[in-house]
């Protein structure tokens, strides 16, 4: 058997592989499926693990005697041949029973993960495919090529002797790629001769072909094609010309379209083209994979097709198959573990989880060095060479005592260099789970039992030095402490090494569910999404920063240090008693308020004006009993420590927030839901504070790069503790800016949690706790006082829907506001992901590309998993239908936008009339 080690692309689309493969898609990719770099044709026998190369791959191979050498084995012959339908996997028994049951037998990835019913029938020698090959009879699958006049997926592929196959495939089972018939769209605008040699090539190599002549066709057709799971494989679009095709955007759309992310795209160019690298790098950029130059010789476009289906196409569908090796050996009960190539742990098994009693997040990413106790330098010496090691090692388990491992150690080279991966085996004793589950657990821990079980080479100052420590985890222990969470998920753990996959795989997602904290807290719905923008979004959004720990890590160390220059006394901006600012804060309560054309009037002091008008209609100076003028000053210190360069956490962004936040108070008092003045003031002062000295980089992007912030946080709530912390320095560092000096110190106390408790709030983390909760008060039949909760309670919960709303009200906006905000956005985020790329550091939302990164979809996403409900919540609560009406006409616009293909930000604002223009609607 070969091993195949390939760069799995870093992006949960090549799971699906629906566009390459034309296959129902797989399952997405987890995080650190999605980073693994390493692909693996592994076979693992009970005691000995091999491994050999294929093509250009070297990989040492540990010989039957234990000797070393380069393997080049005919078992490549089968890493690529047959046939891999995703959508006839099912008989996974069927083959589990041929797998299992041999003693000594080679347990293959395959026989454990995604098999299909094809090679099934195949290995036993059963049915059709078995005795008339899969691929040249046609006696395959329905629709399947004829071999001889087809493409062949590996060179062997055609003329492999198909008996000799079969019980190659019986003794070595394989997953297979995919190996569909072909289909080809060819998007010219005319029927030209160019476009006649370029069919003439599809058909000599055997796709099938569709000619369309338009944009809007290709995409229908394309739309078509994948609802019937039929998709095409080759695009070809007819770039000579702008006039009849804009082949850039056609690709740019087709990339976005879903099912699209594999599809091969060629461009036909004039072959002037050639000489200007910027017209092909447009090409390639929106996602167009080569550029052809247009001929009439039908050989050489034959050739030039050949070259493409070979180096394109065919690892496209290698690449789908990935997935399911995946899979293979998650399941795997031998435990797997590959390290990167700095020794980090980048892929494990869950049988490594088990034997680890760490969750795969807590293993990702960990050094080497934190799971062994072991010296590990016989494996590597400094982290620089590593080498191959046979033998016992301390194996630390999460929490308890560490036990002596027989662990096999295979290093491995990714791409022609010197080894650099390491593969981990270890020799579980009865060969699976029931070792597992039979550890030494806290109470009954029969310590150093398992001391004597095999020669051993403990490296006597490793465990000497964490002696103290051990000692003491033994004492705990040993305590009679045992949640009784930890009694069900070690009763569901042995449950499930009984019941089907299916079972399996339902009581791994409810253990994942016990091992959480906040069991009791309402957490976000899965995100059902198969747009990778939305899923990037709203996973960056929603969840902590411990998720990105497991991408790709930076090694960068660079602290970047907030805006400390300023000093917390400036000298407020004289406000100018300018007509046209009076005349448009007039309007300053009402939900259309224009606030880019304040930002323009007041010279980027949205804050300062807006905010006294704020204070001065709510009468907040005389809530705080204090100066109009140390408001004034407050307000000023305040805006000017938002940072002007970002583009949408800045002071416009506050002065949003506060408006809407007046919005919202006004209309609860027109409900007679009235708060209390202090509220009011505390509510409005959260507003204008709450995003203060951002630095328009999120909280993940901190945390990654080891900023201070995070340090001094601990990498929790980073952003938003900095906000209500940094408020409260300036404004008591300086008695002029201190609107508080004149509260006495309960109102003070009560005064500064509200702030603080709102401004947390804004916590994206927590937004579907925050949600529901309100939604269980104040969505009830009942009144909120006769519930549970107090008065107070109540209101907490209600000030933190009003924030968290004013905070993300904009795609609630009128629509030239919505998609003005949405540019802020997005320019933030790829400026972020610019700065990521530039510094080598993790990809927080790597959607987030200036690039390819679709605008209408974000929107859509954003809309359709964070605001939608909200907004339905909060206009129930507080009955501003302006808010729904507008939200579903952005979303529409969106949508019309997505369906447009106009994606880009360029694309966007060409449709936009100038900001500040309200009478003007969207194209
Ligand atoms: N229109 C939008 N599209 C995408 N993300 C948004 C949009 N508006 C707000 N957000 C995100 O929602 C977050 C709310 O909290 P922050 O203001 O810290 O950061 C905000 C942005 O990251």
């Amino acid at each position: 058997m070969g091993c195949s080690p390939s760069t799995l692309p870093n992006s949960s689309s090549t799971a699906g592989g629906a566009g390459g493969v034309g296959n129902a898609p797989l399952p997405p990719l987890d995080a650190n499926e999605k980073d693994g770099s390493l692909l693996f044709c592994i076979k693992l026998r009970r005691s000995r693990m091999r491994r050999c190369s294929c093509g250009a791959v070297t990989l040492q191979n540990q010989n039957g005697d234990g000797s070393t050498g380069s393997a080049t084995c005919g078992d490549n012959m089968m890493c690529n041949q047959g046939l891999l339908n995703p959508l006839q996997t099912k008989n996974e028994s069927d083959y589990e029973k041929l797998s299992t049951g041999k003693k000594d037998s080679i347990v293959t990835v395959a026989a454990l993960g995604n098999f299909t019913h094809s090679v099934v029938r195949r290995a036993t020698g059963t049915g059709s495919t078995g005795t008339s090959g899969t691929s040249s009879s046609g006696g395959g699958r329905p629709g399947h090529r004829k071999s001889s006049l087809a493409l062949a997926l590996t060179p062997e592929d055609d003329s492999m002797d198909v008996y000799q196959r079969n019980l190659m495939d019986l003794k070595y089972p394989t997953v297979l790629p995919p190996n569909p018939q072909l289909k080809a769209l060819l998007v010219f605008h005319k029927s030209d001769s160019i476009c006649e040699v370029v069919t003439l090539a599809c058909q000599r190599h055997q796709l099938d072909v569709t000619l369309v002549k338009s944009k809007e066709e290709a995409l229908e057709t394309l739309h078509k094609s994948y609802a019937t799971a039929q998709c095409y494989h080759l695009i070809i679009i007819d770039a000579r010309s702008t006039k009849g095709l804009d082949a850039e955007h056609i690709a740019r759309t087709i990339r976005h379209t879903h099912g699209h992310h594999l599809t091969t795209i060629i461009a036909v160019c004039k072959k002037s083209f050639f000489e200007k690298d910027d017209a092909l790098i447009a090409l390639l950029d929106a996602g167009v994979n080569r550029c052809i130059a247009e001929t009439t010789n039908l050989t050489l476009c034959s050739v030039e097709l050949k070259q493409i289906l070979h180096s394109i196409i065919r690892p496209h569908n290698v690449m789908s198959t990935q997935q399911a090796l995946y899979t293979a050996l998650h399941r795997l009960k031998e435990v797997v573990l590959i390290t990167d190539d700095v020794l980090r742990i980048q892929y494990a098994n869950r049988a490594t989880e088990r034997l680890l009693n760490m969750r795969l997040d807590e293993i990702i990413s960990k050094p080497l060095g934190d799971i062994f106790v072991s010296d590990l330098s016989t494996i590597s010496e400094q982290g620089k060479s590593i080498k191959e090691f046979d033998g016992i090692l301390m194996v630390r388990r999460k929490n308890q005592e560490s036990i002596p491992m027989h662990v096999r150690v295979v290093p491995v080279a990714c791409i022609g260099s010197a080894p650099t991966h390491l593969i981990f085996n270890f020799d579980i004793p009865g060969g699976g789970m029931d070792f597992i589950a039979t550890l030494p657990q806290p109470k009954e821990a029969p310590r150093g039992s398992l001391h004597s079980v095999r020669r051993c080479s403990f490296d006597v100052r490793s465990i000497a030095s964490d002696g103290l420590r051990r000692t003491s985890l033994a004492k705990l222990t040993s305590l009679p402490l045992e949640a009784p969470i930890t009694k069900i998920i070690n009763l569901l753990s042995q449950v499930q090494e009984n019941c089907s996959a299916d079972e399996a795989r339902l009581i791994d997602k409810v253990l994942d569910f016990l091992k959480r904290e906040g069991l009791y807290s309402p957490q976000m719905k899965e995100i059902r999404t198969d747009d990778p923008i939305a899923t990037d979004l709203i996973g960056a959004l929603l969840t902590g920063p411990s998720v990105y720990s497991s991408r790709r890590s930076s090694n960068d160390s660079i602290i970047r240090t907030g805006n400390s220059t300023r000093t917390a006394t400036i000298v407020p901006a004289k406000m100018k008693a300018n007509p046209i600012i009076m005349e448009l804060l007039e309007e300053s309560l009402k939900w259309d308020f224009d606030i880019f054309k304040l930002e323009e009037i007041t010279d980027y002091h949205p804050l300062l004006y807006l905010g006294m008008e704020m204070f001065r209609r709510f009468d907040v100076f005389a809530t705080l009993n204090i100066d109009e003028n140390v408001c004034k000053a407050w307000l000023a210190v305040i805006e000017a420590h938002y940072h002007k360069s970002n583009t949408y956490h800045n002071s416009t962004h506050a002065a949003d927030v506060m408006q809407a936040t007046g919005a919202f108070i006004t209309q609860l008092a027109s409900k007679d839901m009235v708060m209390d003045r202090m509220d009011e003031a505390t509510a409005l002062i959260a507003a204008a504070a709450h995003d203060v000295d951002h630095p328009g980089r999120s909280s993940a992007f901190l945390c990654n790069s080891n900023n201070p912030l995070a340090i001094l946080y601990n990498d929790l709530t980073v952003l938003e503790s900095h906000h209500a912390a940094i408020t409260f320095k300036l404004t008591l560092g300086d008695d002029k800016i201190n609107i508080f000096k004149n509260l006495d110190k309960e109102t003070y106390k009560s005064a500064r949690s509200t702030i603080i408790d709102m401004i947390l709030a804004t916590e994206m983390t927590r937004h579907f706790e925050h949600l529901a909760k309100f939604v269980s008060v104040f969505g009830n039949e009942m009144e909120p006082r006769e519930l549970v909760q107090s008065e107070e309670e109540t209101s907490i919960l209600m000030r933190r829907m009003l924030i968290k709303v004013a905070d993300v009200s904009n795609p609630a906006r009128p629509m030239q506001y919505c998609i003005e905000w949405a540019r802020r956005i997005a320019e933030e985020y790829f400026m972020q992901t610019d700065e990521e790329k530039q510094r080598h550091m993790p990809i927080v939302m790597p959607m987030f590309d200036r690039a390819t990164c679709s605008i209408p979809k974000s929107q859509i996403g954003f809309i359709e998993y964070i605001i939608q409900d909200m907004m339905h919540a909060w206009d129930g609560f507080i009955d501003m239908p302006e808010l729904i009406t507008c939200m579903q006409i952005n979303y529409s616009q969106w949508k019309k936008y997505d369906e447009q293909g106009v994606n880009t930000l360029a694309d966007i604002m060409a449709k936009q009339p100038p900001v500040g223009n309200k009478s003007s609607s969207s194209k």
